[in-house]
């Protein structure tokens, strides 16, 4: 609707369609229109109001045509009537048709193609497009009383004009031959130019826009586990679509429209020169205010802008949330809540959206009122000038046309259009950016890797201090200490949330901690490879194995890519999964569906196991790796953990402490540190922190 509004309001169309245009050159100019408006493909034509303006100009072009090959001289009332209304309603119709057609026609349309393939053609449902605009019913009326009142203001404008262009478009018929034959090789250099142009940028700006992708991507993926704490996946997700696919859209809109624009006008200028140095010098003085007050409004819409989109990133990230938990929402029964929370974002991204339609708003109808005056000044100084002989007629009908077309590029492709793209083009860019400079305080590769067969998988932690980024004064670890020797099975138990997990964040490096040293065979681990540690050295199992949505094959191989399908399988052996995968009908083909939606959770787990000893690891880090199973899937989970921790060094973080009892030491930790340490039997007898434990698990257990 806005966008119908500023086509409407555009209260320079009348301008270009003063039929200022020597008279035959006006039949080529609606050729070329309708051309315009026909062909698709360029990003020009897919903005909803270019091709409004061109079918106006169109028409307007066309019905100057009848009218002058018919009289040139007065006209009956009703025909200037008919005039008025006519083009009025077929513009206002032909906008609206414009929007729908070309918003199908939208070629950043980004649907996947096997999307597309697989799901039938979805429907368009004009009764739920009812229900959405019902609300907005008056304010859609009043755009339509207002867009069509416009349109015969535009209208009106050209006529009232009209007469003014009959005295002086004699001068150009003299020239008309010679003018024929240079439109028609322009045009048809124009045509190829455009097309050559629009083949380019269309590649530069698909290639940068890839690229952007990848890159942001990359970048995302580098970054520190304490990045993905304070930031959302959905905003993330968004910053690489969304915001790449505007600052795409923009920079191919601004750099086709903005370089054309340039060009004309700079082009136009030293013609206005050439004809009138005098009206030149007038624009000249007054272009660079109106340029300061455009940069001015500029820097505020920006600003709007980036707020807008980061509150539609805001919005998107309370969906994703929703969307990716759905289950725990439904279990929750928190479907009403979380569409609250999604509505006051939406509302919010509404509400900022509009502030920003209304600043473009008032930018257009200012400087539609701003250059309707240059015009009109113009004429009156151009009329000063005839009238002291200092100046032809035929001079300021050139002086009007040259204008004219500098108008039409400076701030014609609607500049309001132009400068929102630009604007919100920017403010995407510069998110986009902003990741990609990000450096991860925890670098991935680089530092020393200890030969295979040297290495023992010793594990000492030294005095670590810790607490989380996103919680700097929460300490989690004080002054911890803690060794797991070699091919031993150490666990930790302890209260809920005192830090059992965190350790094993530490070892893998999810973060670094504030102070101390955890050494691997000696060597600190901050000398060390990560990639390498990581890929090859330790072995990660949590309580919620998180998969991927391919087959069981590629979910196991992704331990070791360069796996295989025979160590695939052994894998899946050893992690008690080999019997379930194959009695699937596709066995290991089998789609796993999204984050393992298809399997159970003991299936899963299984496969996680697998996942995690085909890189045969040194070490091997459990964190409740069994404490969400049911029983009997414990039981085979627990007997594929027991084959897979032997001769490993094995850190396994316990809530259930029935299955650590077998533990070569069992460490019990409280206020971050730990407090006792010792077998089963010995940590028993002592009658401590753990005894307690036990107790209170035993306990729980009978209720
Ligand atoms: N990513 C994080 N950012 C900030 N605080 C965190 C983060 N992860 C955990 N914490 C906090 O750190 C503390 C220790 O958490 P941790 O997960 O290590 O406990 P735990 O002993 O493993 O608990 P549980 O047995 O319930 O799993 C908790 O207070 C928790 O709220």
């Amino acid at each position: 609707m806005f966008q119908l509004l500023c086509c409407r309001a555009n209260i320079t169309a009348p301008v270009r369609s003063l039929s200022l245009y020597p008279r035959t050159s006006k039949t080529a100019e609606i050729w070329r229109l309708a051309r315009w408006y026909t062909s698709p493909g360029s990003k020009a034509h897919s903005s909803s109001q270019q091709p409004g303006n061109a079918v106006s100009r169109f028409w307007s072009l066309t019905q100057r045509a009848v009218r002058h090959s018919t009289t040139q001289t007065s006209k009956p009332p009703g025909v200037a009537l008919k005039f008025i209304l006519g083009p009025a309603a077929l513009t206002v119709s032909a906008r609206l048709f414009c929007h729908v057609a070309y918003c199908e026609a939208d070629e950043n349309n980004n649907i996947p193609v096997e999307v597309v393939a697989k799901n039938p053609v979805p429907e368009f449902k004009w009764h739920i497009l009812w229900e959405f605009v019902k609300p907005q019913l008056f304010a859609l009326l009043g755009a339509v009383v207002l867009a069509f009142c416009t349109a015969i203001l535009n209208i009106k404008i050209p006529l009232m004009l009209g007469d003014l262009v009959n005295v002086v478009a004699g001068y150009l018929r003299e020239h008309t031959r010679n003018y024929l034959h240079w439109s028609l090789i322009t045009s048809f250099v124009q045509g190829l130019l455009t097309s050559g142009y629009i083949i380019l940028l269309s590649r530069v700006g698909e290639r940068v826009a890839a690229d952007m992708r990848k890159t942001l991507f990359a970048s995302l993926l580098r970054q520190d586990v304490a990045f993905y704490d304070a930031n959302k996946t959905g905003q993330l997700v968004n910053r690489l679509t969304a915001d790449i696919q505007e600052f795409k859209s923009s920079f191919k809109l601004v750099i086709s429209q903005g370089l054309r624009s340039i060009t004309q006008t700079v082009g136009c200028f030293v013609s206005l020169y050439l004809i009138s140095p005098q009206l030149t010098g007038l624009t000249v003085v007054v272009l660079p205010c109106l340029v300061g007050a455009g940069a001015l409004f500029g820097s505020f819409l920006r600003k709007l802008s980036r707020l807008a989109q980061e509150q539609v990133a805001k919005a998107t990230g309370v969906a994703d949330e929703a969307l990716g938990n759905v289950r725990t929402v439904k279990a929750f029964a928190m479907e009403e809540r979380e569409l609250q929370l999604y509505a006051y974002e939406v509302d919010k991204s509404c509400d900022l959206n509009e502030n920003l339609g209304a600043g473009i708003a008032v930018f257009q109808g200012l400087s539609n009122i701003t250059l309707n005056c240059i015009v009109l000044g113009t004429i009156f100084a151009g009329g000063t000038l005839i009238a002291s002989s200092e100046m032809s007629p035929g001079d300021l009908m050139s002086f009007l046309v040259a204008s004219q077309t500098v108008q039409r590029y400076k701030t014609q492709p609607p500049i309001s259009y132009l400068l929102l793209q630009m604007v919100r083009g920017i403010s995407s860019g510069a998110r986009v950016f902003e990741y990609l400079s990000l450096k991860p305080t925890i670098p991935l590769s680089g530092g020393g890797r200890i030969p295979y067969h040297s290495l023992t998988g010793r594990v000492d932690f030294m005095d670590i201090s810790f607490s989380y980024p996103t919680r700097p004064g929460h300490q989690i670890l004080s002054r911890f200490n803690l060794t797991l020797p070699p091919s031993k099975t150490i666990a930790i138990v302890g209260e809920s949330g005192g830090g059992k997990s965190t350790v094993a964040s530490l070892l893998e490096r999810f973060y670094d901690p504030a102070s101390g040293v955890i050494m691997l065979d000696g060597l600190d681990i901050r000398t060390l490879d990560l990639s390498w540690m990581r890929g090859q050295v330790i072995g990660f199992i949590n309580q919620e194995p998180v998969l991927f949505g391919s087959s069981v094959m590629e979910n196991i191989r992704f331990g070791k890519p360069e796996a295989t399908d025979a160590e695939v399988i052994n894998a899946a052996k050893q992690a008690n999964a080999h019997r379930f995968i194959t009695a699937f009908p596709d066995g290991y083909n089998t789609i796993v569906g999204e984050r393992g939606a298809t399997l159970s959770g003991g299936q899963k787990q299984r496969i996680a196991i697998a996942r995690a000893l085909i890189k045969n690891p040194s070490i091997l880090v459990l964190d409740e790796a069994t404490s969400a199973l049911d029983a009997e899937s414990e039981r085979v989970v627990q007997e594929a953990l027991d084959r897979a921790t032997r001769g490993r060094t094995v850190l396994i973080i316990a809530h259930r402490l029935s299955t650590i009892q077998g533990a070569d030491l069992i460490c019990v930790m409280s206020n971050g540190r730990i407090v006792e340490a010792g077998s089963h039997l010995e940590l028993l007898s002592k009658g401590g922190l753990y005894s307690d434990l036990i107790r209170r698990q035993r306990a729980e257990g009978q209720k």
